[in-house]
């Protein structure tokens, strides 16, 4: 694999932390003193009901939203702003329509003051890291869900940030890309050991990825646990830990209802 320098790693730490909405003059509270720390080269899952605010959380921590109470910083720093250091990935990988799968994850590097020759290899480089090799002149149209997806992720990485933030990055393919998807992440991730931040739906997939999972509660968005998923990466799905932690999890999310 010829993406070898490997994306500095951070710690994300959040105290405290809680936002309001103003919806018709009334404030609306989405999220309420989350505390929460991430090491270093973790792989932290966020799930809970819809609506508990996961993509709020994100976007705060991404900095495309500012205006919060508590604290935000990564290796010291408060987080106020969007930053490269800061990657985020979404469902939709909206790739630029008129721009080939080579250009789309070139774009981020437009203004940055790196050599062409270090530009192009570092962007082919990540082409080849999520499997999209021989597709570098493809255009969006001319892809599936899954290798819009991959490109998307390249994109996200062409900055090396130090975090990446996933919103449902896998929650619009089929349910065999998703799997594979799922597998591609887990060996980014180990490769570059960044610090992750996912936000899913599928608890199968926040333990399976997870070092730990965030369970949140709704009205207003708290953290109600955090469950560790004490497994060596990469990990078995079939592995009766990891079903028994899925269970407590799901279990835990439905209020022991048995679903
Ligand atoms: N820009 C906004 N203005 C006003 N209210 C908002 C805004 N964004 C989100 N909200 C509200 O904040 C709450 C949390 O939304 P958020 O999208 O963070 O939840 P979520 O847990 O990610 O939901 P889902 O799982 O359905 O994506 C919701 O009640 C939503 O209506």
């Amino acid at each position: 694999m010829a993406f070898e320098t490997p994306s500095p790693t951070a710690k994300l730490s959040i105290q405290s932390l809680s936002k309001n909405y103003v919806i018709d003059q009334k404030a609306l509270r989405v999220l309420l003193n989350i505390d929460l720390d991430v090491h270093e080269g973790e792989f932290v899952s966020i799930v809970g009901r819809s609506g508990c605010g996961k993509s709020t959380l994100l976007r705060l921590v991404s900095g495309l939203e500012n205006d919060y109470s508590g604290t935000i910083q990564l290796d010291g720093k408060v987080i106020n702003a969007p930053s490269l250091d800061r990657g985020m990935i979404f469902q939709d990988p909206s790739l630029l329509p008129w721009m080939t799968v080579r250009e789309n994850v070139a774009f981020a590097l437009v203004n940055q003051n790196i050599p062409k020759a270090e530009k192009d290899k570092r962007v082919l480089d990540l082409i080849d890291l999520v499997g999209l090799k021989g597709f570098e002149s493809a255009y969006p149209k001319e892809l599936s869900g899954g290798m819009a997806q991959r490109a998307a992720i390249a994109r996200a990485l062409v900055s090396q940030p130090k975090v990446l933030l996933l919103d449902e990055p896998l929650g619009a393919l089929d349910a065999l890309t998703r799997l594979r998807l799922q597998n591609e992440l887990q060996r980014i991730w180990l490769q570059h050991r960044m610090t992750m931040i996912m936000v899913t739906h599928d608890v199968e997939e926040a333990v399976y990825l997870g070092d730990r999972v965030v369970i949140m509660d709704p009205e207003p968005g708290r953290i109600r646990r955090i469950v560790d998923v004490p497994l060596p990466h990469p990990r078995d799905r079939a592995s009766p830990v990891l079903h028994a932690i899925r269970d407590e999890v799901l279990k835990d999310l439905t209020n022991g209802v048995v679903i």
